[in-house]
């Protein structure tokens, strides 16, 4: 694909060489997983998840992920000036704002891990099934480990920081392809777009973009199973580089640059984790007793944010009938306390209080 030239004649063959790569790197992984099923997951990765939230660690050797563990939490995991010090997954327990967050320290990986080098497709599945990547970065280091990371990590279907593709594909029995497109199209037409479903023999189906996409999110959406992950980055060792660099590197999106060993940025980390979780803070209380803000729960958002509904859904879900409403106190209501219903989103810190139909509603 690099050697071909890019214009408009060679666009349409482009487009249906990446789907044919999508299509057998799916079966790879496919025939993966099969085998893993079959013949026992890699030994010292299949840690059980705990804790209101899961982050792995991931980068290449000897950049100071089990520093990290060891500096961040009770854990002690070796760290060594050699690499593949770390050889299994090493689990330690963060706490922030009064949540449990499991913070998993992972062997360092190499270009080639997705295709099977090293324990590289083991990371990889752990950094699937976690709510959060860390991605850590030696600040010595150039930019391209980024982007030899993220391309280890996208040739097995994670996708950082995205959102999932706005395109909705209805198949039919009959028809044909229908294709529409709620804006102006830049980086796929039509043409594209049959070519693209041929290869995937799909040949009857409503097609529908709601946004300006290319070929790659087509694919993503036709594949199906892709993950999306949020990713932090984070730069470790800044204590060996210039204040001017260390500046650069922060004022990047999602980017954060800290020393372990000289204590540098460990808040601001801190700081950024617990917003990218997105972890929210709800207190509860009884009827003419106070909150206990020592202890939150600790309510993970959906697709809807943290609704009431959600709260009760993850605390008590029998609730949900006897529920007549709730009154709340916080930042998401405009006076406190408000009386509201299921869907009202909460937010981080807001306290609640569940009236029952039986029980005082009236
Ligand atoms: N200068 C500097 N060195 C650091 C810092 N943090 C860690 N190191 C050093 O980096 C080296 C590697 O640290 P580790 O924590 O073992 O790195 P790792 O990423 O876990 O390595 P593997 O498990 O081998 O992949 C050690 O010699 C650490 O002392 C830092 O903030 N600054
Ligand atoms: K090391
Ligand atoms: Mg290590």
């Amino acid at each position: 694909m690099a050697r071909t030239q890019k214009n408009k004649a060679t666009e349409y063959h482009l487009g249906l060489l990446k789907a044919k790569l999508a299509k057998y790197r799916s079966q790879i992984i496919d025939g993966d997983r099969k085998a893993a099923a079959a013949g026992g997951k890699g030994e010292g990765f299949d840690v059980e998840k705990h804790g209101d939230a899961r982050i792995a660690m991931i980068g290449f050797p000897s950049v100071g992920k089990s520093s990290i563990l060891s500096h961040l939490t009770e854990t002690e995991s070796e760290c060594a000036a050699y690499e593949f010090t770390t050889l299994t997954c090493i689990p330690g327990v963060l706490q922030i704002n009064n949540a449990n967050i499991q913070l998993l320290d992972l062997p360092g990986i190499i270009e080639g891990a997705a295709s099977g080098k090293g324990r590289g497709r083991q990371v990889i599945a752990v950094g699937k099934s976690s709510d959060l990547i860390m991605m850590v970065l030696d600040a010595q280091k150039g930019e391209e480990q980024k982007a030899k990371i993220t391309r280890e990590l996208e040739s097995v279907g994670i996708r950082l920081n995205k959102v999932k593709p706005n395109i909705n594909i209805k198949v039919m029995k009959t028809g044909g392809i229908i294709f529409n497109a709620s804006v102006k199209l830049t980086k796929i037409d039509e043409k594209m777009v049959r070519n693209i479903m041929a290869e995937y023999k799909m040949h009857n189906a409503h097609v529908n973009f709601r946004d300006d996409y290319d070929v790659d999110d087509l694919i993503d959406v036709i594949e199906g199973t892709r993950k999306y992950v949020k990713c932090l980055y984070v730069y470790n060792k800044i204590d060996t580089i210039s204040i001017e660099d260390v500046d650069k590197l922060m004022s990047v999106n999602h980017n954060v640059a800290i020393s372990v060993h000289m204590n540098l940025g460990i808040d601001v980390l801190l700081e950024r984790i617990w917003d990218m979780l997105g972890l929210v803070r709800i207190y509860t209380k009884k009827k003419g007793f106070q909150p206990d803000f020592s202890d939150p729960l600790i309510l993970t958002a959906g697709r809807d944010g943290v609704t009431v509904k959600s709260a009760i859904m993850q605390i008590h879900r029998g609730l949900l009938k006897e529920l007549a409403y709730a009154y709340i106190w916080g930042r998401s209501v405009k006076f406190s306390p408000q009386k509201c219903g299921l869907k009202h989103e909460l937010n981080d810190e807001d306290v609640i209080q569940f009236i029952k139909k039986t029980s005082g509603a009236k």
